[in-house]
């Protein structure tokens, strides 16, 4: 069994990889001060993994604290994953690869094993990352904006704004709250529109989404045309990356 960790900027997911077998097994916040114990409350009963796989884009000493808390546990090598030029099937479109963040590089690989074909990668995330891939495995590049969260708390930090988000129903509203509500929920959908518009021009097809990341499932009602709701994309990608590795 290896164990894979995705370290995002808002929380940490873990999952268990065996030959065809990928199996889920939880999230905790992404936070220095709680990780270790999160780690060792969720992970220490495990089976001795022989091998960790790491996807970090939240910073080294989240990484260093995940790594020391595995290595202290079992004594296992932890091996934090980069993003490449190309790997199996998938180009990068980063003329410097490293640049791309691994969490979208492994979000492509995932996704081209799920469908080997063109797709959109959307990740609502604490950012809300969309990246494009053809029908022959190239990246086309991507956009990085603000995640629900990061723009709620960007907005309410504003004295005027201040105080609980409202969801509602209508788009324009005669309300502070829901009108913060409307206008955070249709920056992301409008930047997904607008994404999925633009590569069905680029590609001459409609690509399939693939909508990850923990706003996803919330994102999901607004999406129109083939849509794959995949919670776990970079844990899958870790997993296909897994299964290649001796
Ligand atoms: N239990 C949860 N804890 C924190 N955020 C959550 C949770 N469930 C859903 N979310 C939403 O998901 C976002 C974080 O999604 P996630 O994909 O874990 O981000 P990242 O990969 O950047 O850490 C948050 O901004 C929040 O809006
Ligand atoms: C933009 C990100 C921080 C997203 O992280 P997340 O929302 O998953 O926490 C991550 O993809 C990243 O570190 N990117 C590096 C810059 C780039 O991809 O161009
Ligand atoms: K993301």
């Amino acid at each position: 069994m290896k164990l894979l960790i995705d370290i995002g900027n808002s929380r940490v997911k873990w999952a268990r990889s065996e030959p065809g077998r990928y199996t889920f097994g939880g999230a905790f916040a992404t936070d220095a001060s709680s990780l270790a114990g999160a780690c060792e409350s969720q992970m220490a009963e495990l089976p001795r993994p022989e091998a960790v796989l790491v996807s970090n884009v939240a910073g080294a000493r989240m990484g260093r604290l995940v790594a020391d808390w595995a290595s202290a546990r079992w004594a296992v090598p932890v091996r934090f994953l980069c993003s490449e030029a190309s790997a199996m099937g998938v180009v990068n479109a980063y003329p410097d690869p490293a640049r791309l963040g691994v969490d979208r590089w492994l979000g492509l690989i995932g996704a081209w094993r799920m469908h080997r074909d063109a797709c959109c990668i959307v990740s609502a995330g604490t950012a809300l990352t969309i990246d494009l891939l053809d029908g022959e495995g190239r990246h086309r590049g991507g956009v990085i904006g603000p995640g629900l969260s990061l723009m709620r708390t960007a907005l309410t930090s504003l004295e005027a704004l201040a105080g609980e988000v409202e969801s509602g129903n209508d788009f324009f509203c005669n309300r502070t709250a829901p009108a913060l509500s409307s206008g955070i929920l249709y920056s992301a959908v409008g930047l997904i529109r607008e994404s999925l518009g633009r590569a069905a021009r680029l590609l001459a097809t409609e690509p399939v989404v693939l909508l990850t990341g923990g706003d996803a499932a919330m994102l999901r009602p607004y999406i129109e045309g083939p849509v794959q709701l995949v919670p776990h994309l970079v844990l899958e990608g870790l997993h296909a990356v897994a299964e290649r590795s001796p």
